[in-house]
């Protein structure tokens, strides 16, 4: 019974002393989007690339569509948009996607497919003729040519800027609609955050957290408190009630704390000569580097 798009269990790659991945699990459910999230080297492209069967593991099972990843790649019912592809020169639009299409035996008439990535318009035109967004959307329209019932996206909007990641994602969720599930790497904190139903936070070749955006700033807990102090001391700092965390950069001071409203009185009363005092709820970011560094700490 194929309950899971992706089954990664007790997952291990290792490139010479590069642990990639280190007992990696991760489930992916039917019609699920789930970001892989985490900085760079944190395992997000193996983890994709063993997948799609294009690297096998040392260690560890992975089923894909109830299947190896090799099967369910051939059975075409798997799309892909990796991080490095080139569009051929000389071909239209229309003339590369009408190729895909047929590649994958007509599951989707062309037109379909320029519609679902927002290509129509540009269907005449030449990928040289394309921004980086247009270029990128033409690669997303041959990895859901086939009508894919997983999709993996390798950080897709990584050379796009703020407009053209907007465009590219309202293309993936019009596509992801028909209910296929799709896997995506990303380092863009707020992409996890607006787009993934889950996010498996990597760091290390590890899963440090996998849970919901919302649940994953929660576990990370707290607010942040930044001002400015003429001459911080961290010892006082962390003394004080509710902080959990220090950092100071020169004269500003950045916060972690789980009881803000003490925090700031006590700044004020026991510190004293607070200036550009800001109080914000942790993002995802926060969230990001304090799962990381208490997994790296145990
Ligand atoms: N072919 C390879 N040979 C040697 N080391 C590799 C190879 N591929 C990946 N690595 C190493 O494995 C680790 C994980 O790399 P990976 O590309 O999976 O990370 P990532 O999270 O996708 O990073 P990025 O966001 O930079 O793409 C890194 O330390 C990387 O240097």
């Amino acid at each position: 019974m194929e309950n899971s798009a992706v089954l990664f269990h007790e997952v291990s790659k290792r490139f010479g002393a590069t642990r990639a991945l280190d007992h990696t699990s991760f489930t992916v459910g039917r019609g699920e989007t789930v970001a892989l999230l985490g900085h760079n080297g944190a395992g997000k492209s193996t983890a994709v690339d063993l997948m799609l069967g294009l690297r096998r593991p040392d260690e560890g099972d992975i089923t894909i569509l109830g299947t190896s990843p090799s099967r369910a790649v051939a059975s075409g019912r798997v799309g892909a948009l990796l991080q490095t592809g080139g569009l051929p020169d000389g071909a239209t639009i229309r003339d590369i996607v009408r190729l895909a299409c047929g590649l994958y035996g007509g599951k989707r008439h062309v037109g379909e497919v320029l519609e679902l990535a927002g290509l129509t318009e540009l269907a005449g035109r030449q990928a040289t003729e394309l921004s980086g967004g247009q270029a990128q959307r033409v690669r997303f329209a041959i990895a859901v040519s086939g009508r894919p019932d997983l999709l993996f996206l390798d950080e897709p909007t990584v050379a796009l800027d703020v407009e053209a990641r907007r465009e590219f994602w309202a293309v993936v969720r019009g596509a992801a609609k028909g209910g296929a599930s799709v896997v995506f790497a990303t380092h863009y904190l707020e992409e996890a955050d607006q787009f993934a139903d889950r996010v498996v936070v990597l760091s290390h070749g590890r899963v440090v957290a996998d849970a919901t955006p919302s649940a994953i700033k929660a576990m990370a807990g707290g607010r942040t408190v930044r001002c400015v102090l003429a001459a911080p001391d961290p010892q006082r700092l962390l003394a004080l009630p509710g902080v959990v965390d220090v950092t100071i950069h020169g004269n500003d001071v950045l916060l972690r704390t789980d009881d803000t409203d003490r925090t700031v009185e006590m700044l004020y009363t026991s510190i004293g000569g607070v200036r550009d005092l800001e109080v914000t709820g942790a993002g995802l970011e926060e969230a990001l580097i304090s799962l990381s560094s208490r997994k790296d700490q145990s």
